[in-house]
């Protein structure tokens, strides 16, 4: 919401001067500290000890995109996200003339998501550039285009019910965001604070100084996962957090308006703490289903197909649940006469849902149902 203030009389103000919080209440923090620390490392362990983790935990990253996006009203299904990668991967043209802007959106948040995962593991250092980029590429399409991307706000913005014309929360003013960035990133990269409560705080602060004119919401909960990950708390960056922010969206919101009301910066963080714990067993819940699934189809495409190729059949069907045959073909390396009768095998045994028979020169588009099935519910 960037337009001019009608209401402020409940508006609370940033917290000027009052970053970082010079001391914390360790008494209620200690323990629901060494509590998320203790889920967090267990589930790390478990994903990252997983047969074939990076495929089966990368749906989390589309079900974060959905999350993310829906909590500011950007409203698109999993499904619609993959069917946008198959069409992009099929090198349609133009691949969103189709789509729903709210599905672009989302699906933006996921290739995003994924560039910044992709430049760090490279050694990009986390800094107020991959941020500035990330936020480039988030809004070059549509509504988002207008809005500035990758460039800091020049103009007062402010949060609340634009519907109502209330404000209920006044960020950080355009001059104080470039000095205020820099303090936040030194903060981010501070080895004497420990990552979780980094994690917690930066979150908070972002939010507050709310540093672009649109997208802070969504850039400020990636940098969530980018953080816990490049600060050590994860071997691999398999976790995400949005989908608890979601279901508790009220109650998130109070919690980072009392840090600037009140400096109740202790009440955030145990709310963040709980919210990764949550998040945690959440995550591992769909995780295991999506493992149990594999398993499972991973006898019936060996009973069904009686070739040598299964496995790469089947990984490429976790990997890309929605797709065009003339992908397949092109990009699972098996040979194209092969690969064209293992896919009419594993549409005529309904492992895979016909969404469009072959058309002139487009070719049938498949869809994986029972991944789908897990990443919607
Ligand atoms: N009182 C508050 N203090 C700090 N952060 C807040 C506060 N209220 C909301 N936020 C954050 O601002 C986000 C929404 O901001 P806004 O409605 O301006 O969206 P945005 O900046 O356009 O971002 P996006 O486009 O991703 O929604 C929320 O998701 C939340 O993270």
């Amino acid at each position: 919401m960037s337009d001019k203030a009608s209401n402020l009389s409940d508006a609370v103000t940033y917290h000027y001067g009052r970053f970082p919080p010079d001391s914390l209440d360790w008494e209620k923090l200690f323990r629901p500290m060494e509590e998320a620390s203790r889920t967090l490392a267990r589930y790390d362990a478990k994903m990252t000890g997983m047969v074939n983790a990076a495929l089966l935990v990368a749906p989390l990253r589309a079900q974060d995109a959905v999350a993310s996006s829906r909590m500011e009203g950007t409203i698109a299904t999993i499904g619609e996200i993959y069917r946008l990668q198959a069409d992009e991967d099929s090198g349609s043209r133009n691949p969103y003339k189709e789509a729903r802007n709210d599905t672009i959106e989302t699906y933006l948040y996921s290739r995003v998501m994924n560039e910044a995962q992709a430049l760090l593991s490279q050694g990009s250092p986390l800094n107020e550039h991959l941020v500035r980029t990330a936020h480039q590429h988030l809004l070059s399409f549509g509504r988002g285009a207008a809005k500035n991307p990758g460039s800091y706000k020049t103009e007062q913005n402010f949060i609340g019910s634009e519907r109502r014309g209330k404000i209920s929360f006044v960020p950080a003013r355009p001059d104080f965001v470039v000095p205020a960035m820099g303090e936040l990133f030194k903060y981010i990269n501070d080895p004497t604070i420990s990552p979780i409560l980094r994690t917690a705080i930066a979150h908070v602060e972002f939010e507050a100084l709310h540093p672009f004119q649109d997208g802070n919401g969504r850039i400020g909960r990636m940098l969530i996962t980018l953080m816990l990950w490049k600060l050590g708390v994860l071997e691999e960056p398999y976790f995400y957090v949005s989908g608890y922010f979601e279901d508790h969206r009220d109650e998130y919101i109070e919690k980072m308006r009392a840090v600037s009301k009140d400096g109740d910066w202790e009440g955030w963080i145990i709310f963040f703490l709980e919210a990764l714990q949550e998040q945690a067993k959440a995550n591992t819940k769909t995780v295991d289903s999506i493992f149990e699934l594999y398993n499972l189809m991973r006898k019936a495409f060996r009973e069904v197909l009686k070739t040598q190729y299964h496995d790469q059949v089947l990984d490429f069907v976790f990997s890309k649940p929605f797709f065009y045959n003339n992908t397949f073909i092109k990009t699972s390396k098996i040979p194209a006469a092969t690969a064209r009768v293992i896919s009419k095998r594993l549409a005529d045994a309904n492992i895979l849902r016909v969404v469009a028979a072959p058309s002139g020169r487009r070719a049938a588009l498949y869809a994986f149902g029972p991944l789908l099935e897990i990443l919607e519910t």
